[in-house]
C-alpha cells in the first residue's frame, strides 16, 4: 500500500504555552539543533523552519514565540507574528507537558486555535517525567480540553514516539508536490542562527529580567585564511537595555563574556563546519524593545 499512498507537504507549527517543550520537540523531529531551548520562558523570538524529508511527504516545521500579554511594541509584534503563523500553516501540534496541570493558559491556547483551518493535534510532551497512569489520566483530560485531530504522547528527551508525532503530523498535511529541495533542513539566514546562539549563550544561568531585554545582531561575517586554513570572522553585537545589564553579561572582569564567547564560538562552528573566530560586543541601547528603528534593525 505505502507507494499508493499520496506524497504530502506542508507547514506544521508547535504552539502552547511558555516552557511546554516545543523548540525541545522541533529538534527532536528536525535531528538538529536549530532552534534554541532554554529553560526559562519565551527565548524563541525567531520564526525558524526546520525541513523534515520523508519518503511521502515533506514536513516543513515554523517555530513561534509565545503569545503573552504585550506590554512593548515588541511584544506586540511578537504576537502579531504568531497569530500570522497560526493562520499560514496546515497542521498545528498543540502541546500540553504532562507532568503539569491543565490549566487556563491551555484553555486560552486551544481556543485562540479551534477556528483555524489547520488540523490541531493534541501533544502531551515530556512523557518521561510521569508514570504510565499519569500520563493516561493526562492523555483523558487533554481530550476533554477540545475537539483534536488525534492525540499524541511522547518524549522530546529520550526520543520516545517522536516518530509518531512526525507521522501523525504528516498525515494531516495537504497533498502537494516537495516544496523544498532534498537535503534543505532550514531557509533560516545563518546569522539569525548564529546571533541565536550567541543569545543562548549570553543568557545561561542569569536572572530572570535579562531574557526579554537582550538581544543580539550579526554585524559582519568577513572569511580569512589562517595558517592556510579558512576561518571565518564575525562581529557581533550584544544588546542590553541597561548598565546593570551589561555588567551581568560581560561579568567580573570580562570573564563571563569570554565564555559566553567560547560556548557561542563552538555552537557556530559546528554550524558553519569551519574555524570561527568571534568578536562581541556589548552595547546598552535604551528601550530597544520600544524603538522601531532598532527594532527592525534587530530583525522583528
Ligand atoms: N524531561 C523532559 N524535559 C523536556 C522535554 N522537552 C522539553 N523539556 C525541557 O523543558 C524545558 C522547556 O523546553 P523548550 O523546548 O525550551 O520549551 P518551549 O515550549 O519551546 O519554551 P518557550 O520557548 O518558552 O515557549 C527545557 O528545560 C527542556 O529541556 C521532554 O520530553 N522531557
Amino acid at each position: 500500500m505505502a507507494d499508493t499512498e499520496p506524497y504530502r507537504a506542508g507547514f506544521a507549527c508547535f504552539v502552547g504555552r511558555p516552557n511546554a517543550g516545543k523548540s525541545t520537540l522541533t529538534n527532536a523531529i528536525i535531528g538538529s539543533k536549530i532552534a534554541i531551548t532554554s529553560n526559562r520562558p519565551q527565548t524563541t523570538r525567531h520564526v525558524i523552519r526546520g525541513i523534515l524529508h520523508q519518503e511521502n511527504s515533506q514536513l516543513i516545521l515554523v517555530d513561534t514565540p509565545g503569545l503573552h500579554r504585550p506590554r512593548t511594541l515588541l511584544g506586540q509584534r511578537l504576537n502579531d507574528l504568531v497569530r500570522q503563523t497560526w493562520t499560514e500553516v496546515d497542521a498545528i501540534g498543540l502541546c500540553i507537558p504532562a507532568n503539569e496541570k491543565v490549566g487556563p493558559g491551555d484553555r486560552f491556547i486551544t481556543r485562540e486555535i479551534t477556528d483555524l483551518r489547520a488540523k490541531v493535534i493534541a501533544v502531551v510532551t515530556k512523557a518521561d517525567l510521569v508514570s504510565k497512569d499519569e500520563l493516561a489520566r493526562q492523555l483523558m483530560t487533554v481530550q476533554e480540553l477540545g475537539e483534536f485531530a488525534d492525540i499524541v504522547p511522547c518524549s522530546a528527551t529520550t526520543g520516545e514516539n517522536i516518530d509518531a508525532v512526525t507521522k501523525v503530523l504528516s498525515g494531516h498535511l495537504p497533498e502537494s508536490p516537495q516544496l523544498y529541495p532534498d537535503g534543505m533542513i532550514t531557509e533560516e539566514p545563518e546569522r539569525v542562527l548564529m546571533a541565536e546562539m550567541i543569545r543562548e549563550a549570553a543568557l545561561e544561568g542569569v536572572k530572570d529580567e535579562l531574557p526579554h531585554s537582550i538581544a543580539v545582531v550579526i554585524e559582519d561575517i568577513e572569511d580569512e585564511e589562517v595558517d592556510g586554513s579558512p576561518r571565518k570572522r564575525i562581529f557581533a553585537e550584544i544588546f542590553v537595555e541597561r548598565n546593570s545589564q551589561k555588567s551581568i553579561v560581560i561579568g567580573r572582569r570580562g570573564e563571563r563574556l569570554k565564555r559566553v564567547g567560547t560556548k557561542a564560538r563552538k555552537d557556530i562552528a559546528k554550524l558553519v563546519d569551519q574555524r570561527v573566530y568571534l568578536d562581541l560586543h556589548v552595547r546598552v541601547a535604551k528601550e530597544w524593545q520600544r524603538d522601531p528603528k532598532l527594532l527592525r534593525r534587530l530583525g522583528f
